[in-house]
């Protein structure tokens, strides 16, 4: 049909009957604004589909390319996706929020976003997720964009995917398998990687029928019968199933094993009562910035969802000397896939173990607030409740400062920093030392010199109060944890009797 070196465009404009004729004034366009350009002439039959649409355009969805080697790259190797979502509660602001951060976690797994379009209704259509109208109506704009790919703002049934898929002839996915797909891509560690295969295997179980798999639909409801009635092909997803079940088990016991050397060194940590404190906060708050800028640490930061999987812990200390731990987390997201809470769970105890949380939420983000109340919902879902937080407002560099006091005064304990401009840093720091908890016990000792090792356990683990050095040893006066209260007994003076 077109002998044009790029392929896609031209022919998603030339599969079109009525936008035939336009085909070579759009391809005398230098950019890619064609499809305003044609919008613009566009007959009344397509006037006409965009008034009666329930589809609610959002706009400013399409992925932003930024040259045309990253164009090429692109239609190489990358879906073109079309977004839906069901829009039930809340405002449209809302909606198209959601919408929004579809689009971002699409292209974090690699799609190229061609455009979104919401519907409201009182919940999802048990068969097609959207009404069977608008699926039809889904399907014109799959054609007219050239998507191969539908993805839609939930977790679907395996029913609403394959009768979806009938209609708008196209895959679809659902934001439950685009998170995993990230998370796949992401994971480096061998323990990440399992559990994310174990998460996948778990969504995947249910919906092996749903693939491509018209025989499953010809059996119908709940594939009854017995021996009998059972085709060859249902043997053969009755095999799969059994393969993966098999997996699964294989990949949890290599998970618990992986999970005890973890233990081990979370437990000496413990044992040495040195505080620590976890940053936890939504995907692409800053987590791993802020990490960075407190310590030092070199982790992986990047505008993508999902680039932090595997927990990094660094060591780092007080204004007043004190040791603690910090720990960089997996950012939360929304409607995060509920066998991806289950597969991280250990690392979110990571969060409901410390003694102190830092909350870090982007103060640049149009919808902070709800980012806010969503990783809160995770953190009491892994029950860590009782832990101390400061809720730590990031990027105060690009946001708006209206926002940041409308956040700064809805939160008692929040603090506005900047992890890029290192704003804020002086006193985040300063408040980590005053919120970390602090050893108890007071006790006073005459350390000897042979026994060196043990002052320098004071001054980290615990606080020193006061020290002298005398022809005897060490004086001390500290505030330490139980164990080296302990320790420290041997040393402790017997008052004179008088
Ligand atoms: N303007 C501005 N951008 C920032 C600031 N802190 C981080 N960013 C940017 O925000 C993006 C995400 O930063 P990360 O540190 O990777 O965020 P994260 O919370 O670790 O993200 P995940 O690991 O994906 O959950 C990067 O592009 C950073 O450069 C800041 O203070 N100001
Ligand atoms: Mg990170």
């Amino acid at each position: 049909m077109t002998s044009s070196s790029s392929p896609s465009q031209d022919e998603q404009i030339a599969a079109d009957p009525r936008t035939d004729s336009l085909r070579a004034d759009a391809l005398m366009e230098e950019d890619v604004a064609w499809s305003q350009e044609i919008d613009g002439q566009r007959d009344g039959d397509q006037f006409e589909r965009s008034d009666r649409a329930a589809l609610r355009r959002v706009v400013g969805l399409s992925t932003e390319l930024e040259d045309v080697t990253e164009v090429e790259y692109r239609q190489l190797r990358l879906e073109r996706v079309v977004l839906v979502g069901v829009w039930v509660t809340g405002t449209v602001q809302e909606a198209e929020n959601s919408l929004a951060e579809l689009a971002a976690l699409a292209e974090t797994a690699g799609a190229l976003v061609l455009d979104g379009v919401i519907q409201r209704r009182d919940k999802p259509d048990p068969a097609t997720y959207i009404g069977s109208g608008k699926a039809r109506e889904l399907y014109d704009l799959v054609l007219e964009t050239g998507a191969d790919t539908v993805v839609c703002d939930g977790e679907l049934s395996p029913g609403q995917l394959i009768h979806l898929e009938d209609v708008v002839k196209v895959k679809v996915v659902d934001r439950t398998a685009l998170i995993l797909d990230i998370f796949a891509q992401h994971a480096k560690s061998r323990e990440g990687k399992a559990q994310v295969a174990l998460a996948q295997m778990q969504y995947m179980l249910p919906r092996l029928r749903g693939w491509g798999q018209s025989l499953s639909r010809q059996m119908g409801g709940g594939g009854g019968g017995g021996m009998a009635t059972r085709g060859p092909g249902e043997t053969k997803i009755e095999t799969d199933r059994r393969r993966i079940r098999e997996k699964m088990a294989k990949m949890r016991r290599e998970i618990a094993e992986m999970k005890t050397g973890r233990e081990i060194k979370r437990q000496e940590r413990r044992r040495h009562r040195v505080p620590s404190v976890a940053i936890a906060g939504y995907t692409n708050a800053g987590k791993s910035s802020l990490l960075n800028r407190l310590t030092g640490a070199g982790v992986l930061v990047e505008n993508s969802l999902f680039a932090t999987l595997d927990p990094t812990v660094r060591r780092a200390e007080t204004p007043s000397g004190r040791i603690y731990t910090l720990a960089d987390t997996v950012g939360f997201v929304r409607h995060l896939p509920h066998h991806l809470v289950e597969a991280f769970r250990s690392t979110m105890e990571e969060v409901g173990d410390s003694d102190l949380i830092l909350h870090v939420v982007d103060g640049a983000h149009p919808a902070p607030e709800e980012q806010l109340a969503a990783v809160r919902e995770v953190i009491r879902d892994v029950g860590a409740v009782d832990v101390r937080e400061i809720v730590v407002i990031n990027k105060a560099d690009a946001a708006d400062p209206e926002v940041l006091r409308r956040l700064l005064r809805m939160e008692r304990h929040a603090i506005a920093v900047s992890a890029r401009t290192g704003a804020g840093m002086t006193e985040l720091l300063a408040l980590i030392d005053t919120e970390l908890p602090r050893p108890e016990i007071t006790v006073e000792a005459l350390v000897p010199y042979t026994d060196g090792g043990l002052v320098s356990r004071v001054h980290a683990e615990g606080e020193v109060l006061s020290e002298e050095h005398t022809p005897e040893g060490t004086m001390l006066k500290a505030q330490v944890h139980e164990e080296l209260a302990a320790a420290l007994a041997v040393y402790v003076p017997v008052p004179a009797i008088g």
